[in-house]
């Protein structure tokens, strides 16, 4: 079954007009991921290549492409954890750079810290000689117009959000049987400055385990924390449910505990693989033996060889 990369592009409604560009940019990430799997690299590399793919698609809410702040700014959480030492690394609210999930590896690799944030995770990157960038840089028409529509006093910027949430993730399992996870995100649009969503927080934006697997998360971030929705989901599994069941049941508690609608893809050591969602769609791809999978609606598995483009 070994090894498979699994990526999403965010829970929510995805307008027809940008369909295309979701499904486009998920398989070309997953693609990139397993890639460096068919070459011999770890799940940690496999999943921080495919969201660092996703985060440099506009098209997607991370990185380039991020919502804005209610200042109209852009802050971004991202978390990334490796099943077989349960080192994890984490960045919130920063600014300025393209590759927040790239940064959240370097605090998993080079501090004895999980999580830095704002200032602090600046200096840090400046200190590991990350380039910064231009805000203007991260920031596409599309969010501006997004931001612009939902300041308006009768806009309801949750219920937008509910609609095009597009956080992007992924999750892998490598031929020496380790499973790993990454999420990156801009948040949720038109949040209050500060605000630090599910993402890089462990166990509710993602979490891996080698004992039971490797989930990543997306969906409404404060409904996502009030049941730890990655952690519940393993629990489910080592509890004897398979990764459907467990994604399933995961979901079932987000919307009926906390009244909230998200996605997930989750990954089991045998390489049992699974994107399920309690939102409208979600766009999400995976690669195994060769074969590339992908949908956006319910119900959808598409496939093809991995070698044929989209
Ligand atoms: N698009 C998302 O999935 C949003 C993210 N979970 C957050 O609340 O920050």
């Amino acid at each position: 079954m070994l090894p498979v990369v699994v990526v999403h592009g965010g829970a929510g409604h995805i307008p027809k007009e940008r369909s295309e560009l979701s499904t486009s940019g998920v398989t070309s990430a997953v693609r990139a991921g397993y890639a460096v799997l068919r070459g011999g690299g770890s799940s940690m590399d496999a999943v921080v290549e495919a969201v660092t793919y996703l985060e440099n698609n506009p098209a997607f809410n991370a990185g380039c492409g991020s919502v804005l702040n209610v200042k109209g700014d852009v802050e971004m959480d991202a978390f990334v954890m490796e099943g077989k030492t349960l080192g994890s690394g984490a960045v919130s609210a920063v600014r300025n750079i393209a590759n927040p999930i790239q940064l959240a590896r370097l605090v998993m690799d080079k501090t004895s810290h999980l999580c830095l944030t704002a200032e602090g995770a600046k200096q840090f990157a400046r200190s590991m000689g990350v380039p910064e960038v231009p805000q203007e840089s991260l920031i596409t028409e599309y969010s501006r117009m997004r931001w612009r529509k939902n300041l308006a006093p009768d806009a309801n910027p949750v219920e937008c959000q509910m609609g095009k949430m597009g956080t992007v993730g992924a999750v892998a399992v490598d031929s020496q049987g380790n499973v790993a996870c990454a999420t990156s995100t801009g948040g949720i649009l038109n949040k209050m400055e500060g605000r630090v969503g599910d993402t890089p927080c462990i166990g509710c934006g993602g979490y891996a385990d080698n004992m039971v697997g490797a989930v990543s998360t997306t969906g409404h971030g404060e409904a996502i924390m009030k049941v730890v929705l990655a952690k519940h989901i393993l629990y489910q599994m080592e509890q004897g449910q398979s990764v459907e069941a467990a994604s399933d049941l995961g979901l079932a508690c987000m919307k009926f505990r906390a009244a909230g609608l998200g996605g997930v893809i989750t990954v089991d050591p045998q390489g049992h693989w699974a994107a399920r969602f309690s939102s409208r769609q979600m766009a999400w791809a995976a690669a195994q033996k060769d074969t590339l999978h992908y949908g956006l609606y319910e119900g959808e598995n598409f496939t093809q060889s991995i070698d044929v483009q989209h």
